[in-house]
Order: structure tokens, then C-alpha cells, then sequence
């Protein structure tokens, strides 16, 4: 039966800061090292033994997934990293405080811009401090300005479809280290989850979920390793 587990990164310096992420590249905070380490303990203790794993370009989902491995004597797994996981794109919000951005703007459209499904951020200026388009890593890719979470599960999907699920139809057993939004993308087509109920979905940091599914990689069951 395959087995898929999900783990979002541990607590980043702009999680705890309270400003907008999306593809900026920020370390883990000393409790995201923790909360890494503790996904990690947690799986070994669990007998959840992944035989190959899949990250984002980015610092803290590569680097959450390496502390986890390390607790489960797993640095050895091979490990495939695609731009497609990363974070969704937060444009011309990427930096600011969430906090700051609501009394600015009105708590109704900085949700609009966090949770709606379809409406994305206002687009990164050409020349933000921000701009990932000439970061090496994205050699080749082409740098969205900004993304909706429907943009992010049109850049997710195809990836899981190429890379991912053949793995897990062939009997592998499979860890991907990523973010909150690409994370919502891969429970939304997995558990079918409706554009709107996707929205409401909170994915928690460095807490492992279990995918057990069927052969046509269904959900059977899922759950946060830590409730079992
Ligand atoms: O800032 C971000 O990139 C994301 C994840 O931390 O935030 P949000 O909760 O608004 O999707």
C-alpha cells in the first residue's frame, strides 16, 4: 500500500517575524530546528521509514527535511529538489508584515489576498529587494511576479503527476518536505478537497502527515502521525 508523508518546514525567522514569505529564502528559527528534529524523532519512533524524499529549492523546507532525516538515520535517502514545491509566490507582499498590512489595508483584503483561492497578491516590482529572478537556483525557470493558490496548484500538480506518483505506484514509500501552500495543493487532490474548504486548510509546522492510499493513489486514511 503506498505511503505518502507530508511535512511542512519548521518555524522560519519570517514565520516568527510575521511577515509575508513566499519564495524569499529564510533560514529555520533554533524552534524550527527543534520542531525538525522532533518530525524526525517522532517518524523513527513511529516506524515511518521513507525510501525517498522530494524538497523545494528553499533553505527551510531542504533543511527541515535533512534534521528530520538525521533523527531517523536517513541522511543517506536520496533526495529530489524541484522549484515546483516551493512556497506560493507572494508578490508585492513578499517582506511586509501581516500585521502592519492589516492596519493598512483592512483585515477583509489582506484575506482576500492570504486565503482567497483565486485572487492573487498584488505582482513584485521589477526591481523589489525581493526579486528571486536572477537567484541562480531559478536559472532557466521563469520567476512568477506573484501566485493565487490556484496558480501554485497549477505548478504543483504536474510535478506530483511526472515525479511523484510514479514513485509511489511503483511501492515507494515517499517524504516530501515542503511549504503551507504547496502542501495545500497536494491535500486538495488528494483528499479532494473543494476550492473553498482548501482555503480554511491549516497545515501546521514540522508535524508529519500519513497518506496511506490505494493502488490509484486515493486517500484511504489520513493523519498527523502525532494523533496515532
Ligand atoms: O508567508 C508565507 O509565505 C505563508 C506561509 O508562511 O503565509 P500564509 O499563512 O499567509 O500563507
Amino acid at each position: 500500500m503506498p505511503q505518502l508523508i507530508l511535512l511542512r518546514h519548521g518555524q522560519s525567522q519570517w514565520n516568527l517575524e510575521n511577515r509575508f514569505t513566499g519564495w524569499w529564502d529564510v533560514d529555520v528559527t533554533d524552534k524550527g530546528v527543534q520542531e525538525a528534529r522532533e518530525a524526525g524523532r517522532l517518524m523513527k519512533e513511529k516506524g515511518i521509514h521513507p525510501e525517498l524524499c522530494f524538497t523545494s529549492l528553499q533553505t527551510r523546507a531542504i533543511k527541515t527535511l535533512n534534521l528530520a532525516l538525521e533523527e531517523m538515520d536517513r541522511l543517506w535517502l536520496p533526495v529530489e529538489k524541484n522549484y515546483r514545491l516551493n512556497e506560493r509566490h507572494y508578490g508585492g507582499l513578499t517582506g511586509l508584515n501581516k500585521q502592519e498590512t492589516r492596519e493598512k489595508h483592512g483585515d477583509e483584503q489582506v484575506h482576500i489576498w492570504r486565503r482567497s483561492f483565486d485572487t492573487p497578491p498584488p505582482p513584485m516590482a521589477a526591481d523589489s529587494e525581493y526579486q528571486m529572478t536572477t537567484d541562480p537556483r531559478y536559472a532557466g525557470i521563469e520567476v512568477p511576479a506573484t501566485e493565487s493558490l490556484k496558480d501554485t496548484i497549477a505548478r504543483v500538480l504536474p510535478y506530483w503527476k511526472s515525479r511523484i506518483a510514479p514513485e509511489l505506484q511503483n511501492g515507494k514509500r515517499v517524504l516530501i518536505s515542503a511549504h503551507g501552500n504547496s502542501l495545500r495543493a497536494l491535500v486538495k487532490h488528494l483528499s479532494g478537497i473543494s476550492d473553498d474548504e482548501i482555503t480554511g486548510l491549516e497545515i501546521p509546522t514540522g508535524q508529519p502527515i500519513i497518506y496511506e492510499l490505494d493502488d490509484s493513489l486515493k486517500e484511504i486514511e489520513r493523519y498527523y502521525l502525532s494523533e496515532k
